[in-house]
């Protein structure tokens, strides 16, 4: 019999240090993450980031908790809610990191007499951090624990139609009483070298801004491309014309290059540059999280305002949205 499995990132547990803590040493700790050598790794996690990060992360996790939990994990389980009802085959959900963990919803399939596993990881980007982290960590403990489940995936939606119709949709209707000045599309940031390592012909991706317009068979694990495609079939679906948009990346960490022009600095300059209304969209996630209801929604807000600008609209994820909801019920049921 088949089966669904809807895969996040994962939040901590609760908004105490010590969840908050244990939650960021398995994220940073997996080598799709921060992907130097282990014992470099270990130092840098264990010995430097969980030393100051986590008292950080849970006064920020704090500001946007929600009663019912971490708004990730709520808006997930909304989804998949949704989802179960427009759908005959048991739909489970499953949080790379944290709870509940892949290893517990491969169980609860398994359990419904579930065989055949279609798992979506809710990501429209592939990254070596979010997609390709959970398909490896599927497919170990499938042949651990599952033996006899065969497990399929649904790739990185970034260029589908109906996923960019609702992710157009959501971002007209949100606008529609709004006047704005300037739409920027936020996506959250890798290392350069993470878009080096998942070129498949290891010469394409220079990030010089020309590679990713060029076509190449490395297009379907550069992340970089799938974000700038994806703004580009947005700003098509909308009408968006040259100059009433952006892309920009967010959420850096460390001191090594990540993916520019970076967020924090793009809406300072636009706000500099006398844009007073500005919408930001953040497409790389699907559920409101951290990074889009604090630092953009906040903290991006701040900045906006501070540097002059008057009017910041942080534009919704597509989250548990009814055509989503729609168009994920026809991916699981074709
Ligand atoms: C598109 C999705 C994501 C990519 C790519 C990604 C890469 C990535 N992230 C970190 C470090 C952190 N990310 C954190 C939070 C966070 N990241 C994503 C998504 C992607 N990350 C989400 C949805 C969230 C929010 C989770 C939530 O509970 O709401 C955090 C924790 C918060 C903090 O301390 O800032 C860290 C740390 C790296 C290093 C990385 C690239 C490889
Ligand atoms: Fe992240
Ligand atoms: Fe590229």
């Amino acid at each position: 019999m088949k089966g669904v499995l809807l895969v996040n990132l994962g939040s901590p547990d609760s908004t105490e240090t010590k969840d908050v803590k244990r939650y960021l040493g398995e994220f940073l700790m997996d080598e799709r993450v921060i992907d130097t050598p282990y014992l470099l790794r270990l130092f840098l996690v264990r010995g430097i980031i969980l030393n100051t990060r986590p008292k950080k992360s849970a006064a920020a996790y704090k500001k946007i908790w929600w009663d019912e939990g971490s708004p990730l994990i709520v808006l997930s389980e909304r989804l998949q809610k949704k989802v179960q009802a427009k759908t005959e085959f048991p739909v489970a959900l499953a949080m790379r990191y944290g709870n509940p963990s892949i290893k517990a919803g491969l169980k609860e399939l398994h359990d419904k007499g579930v065989t055949d596993v279609l798992m979506i990881p809710l990501y429209p980007q592939f990254a070596m951090a979010t997609t390709e982290t959970i398909l490896v960590l599927a497919d170990k403990l499938q042949k651990k624990f599952f033996p006899k489940m065969r497990l399929t995936h649904i790739p990185a939606f970034y260029n589908k139609q109906e996923y960019i119709k609702v992710l157009g949709d959501s971002i007209k209707e949100y606008l529609s009483d709004k006047d704005w000045d300037k739409i920027l599309f936020s996506y959250h940031g890798v290392p350069e070298r993470h878009i080096r390592k998942s070129d498949i012909t290891q010469e394409h991706c220079k990030i010089d801004g020309s590679c990713c317009n060029t076509p190449s068979p490395a297009h379907e694990f550069c992340y970089r491309h799938q974000c700038y495609e994806t703004t580009k079939q947005v700003v098509k679906y909308l009408d968006l014309k040259e100059g009433q948009y952006f892309t920009s990346f967010q959420s850096r960490l460390g001191r090594d290059p990540w993916l520019q022009p970076y967020t924090d600095q793009t809406i300072e300059d636009f706000a500099h540059d006398g844009v007073k209304k500005l919408a930001v969209v953040t497409p790389a996630f699907v559920s409101d999280c951290l990074e889009t209801l604090e630092e953009i929604g906040m903290e991006g807000r701040d900045e906006f305002v501070e540097a002059g600008g008057t009017d910041f609209y942080a534009v919704p994820c597509i989250n548990d949205n009814d055509d989503w909801v729609d168009v994920l019920a026809q991916w699981i049921n074709e």
